[in-house]
């Protein structure tokens, strides 16, 4: 360890309370950062509400950026906790990194294509990437083209771990019925955490339990 090398924060729920930082944009795998930290990546359907959790995450309401509209965000997006320079000995413990969503028509198919690309290359070869949080709408399940991510990651053995969004707009008692069945659609998947997680970003519930699954992961348990 020389003068300039201090130790990495731990990664904590603690670290969570600390101010974020918006560091880089990655629209095509070329302008990846170079493979340092480990990453936590948030990957769904357009509008699924992926931004609105990492800004829920860091109690940072405008962090990420949020639309009604689908296809909001365009590149990888990457946030790390703020004080660390970036150089060598002085990087962030860890980086979230908020997704392009797949599965929005509308917009024109050039621009769906190459999300949908970068958001394949990313998931399948990123050496530092330790968990996708696959975020599937409380309202709607397991469509079609999560079921092809959710492939892409057992083929690519990623740990990933499934997040209910938006619980608020469903019956409170059909969260737990939908946990269940979401469970046991994903039981013989060889690289699914065996725990699916409920959230509401709008009424803030999930997050702690969220906290603590991703301090586990960059710690390496
Ligand atoms: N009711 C409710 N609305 C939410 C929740 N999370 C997100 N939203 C809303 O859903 C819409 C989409 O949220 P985003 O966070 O932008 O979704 P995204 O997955 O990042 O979308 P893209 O970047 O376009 O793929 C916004 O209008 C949010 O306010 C939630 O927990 N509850
Ligand atoms: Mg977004």
């Amino acid at each position: 360890m020389n003068d300039q090398t201090r130790p990495a924060a731990p990664v904590d729920a603690e670290l969570f309370k600390r101010p974020w930082i918006f560091i880089r944009g990655v629209p095509a795998m070329k302008f990846l950062p170079p493979e340092g930290p480990p990453e936590i990546a948030f990957a769904g359907r357009s509008n699924v509400g992926k931004s609105s959790l990492i800004n829920g995450l860091v109690r940072q309401s405008g962090l990420a950026r949020t639309s009604n509209t689908p296809g909001r965000t365009q590149e990888l997006n990457y946030f790390v906790p703020d004080g660390y320079s970036g150089a060598a000995g002085d990087l962030p413990p860890m980086a979230l990194v908020d997704m392009p969503g797949y599965g929005y028509a509308q917009a024109p198919k050039e621009q769906v294509d190459a999300w949908t690309r970068l958001v394949f290359d990313y998931l399948r070869g990123r050496v530092t990437l330790k968990r996708v949080y696959l975020l599937i709408d409380s309202r709607h399940g397991i469509k079609k083209n999560d079921e092809e991510v959710l492939t892409l990651l057992d083929k690519a053995a990623i740990s990933y771990q499934i997040i209910l969004t938006k619980t608020d707009k469903i019956k409170a008692a059909g969260v737990p019925r939908l946990i269940e069945e979401t469970l046991l659609k994903i039981k013989k998947r060889a690289a699914a955490f065996p725990v699916v997680l409920a959230t509401s970003s709008e009424k803030n519930e999930g997050m702690d339990e969220l906290r603590e699954a991703i301090a586990l992961v960059v710690n390496g348990g």
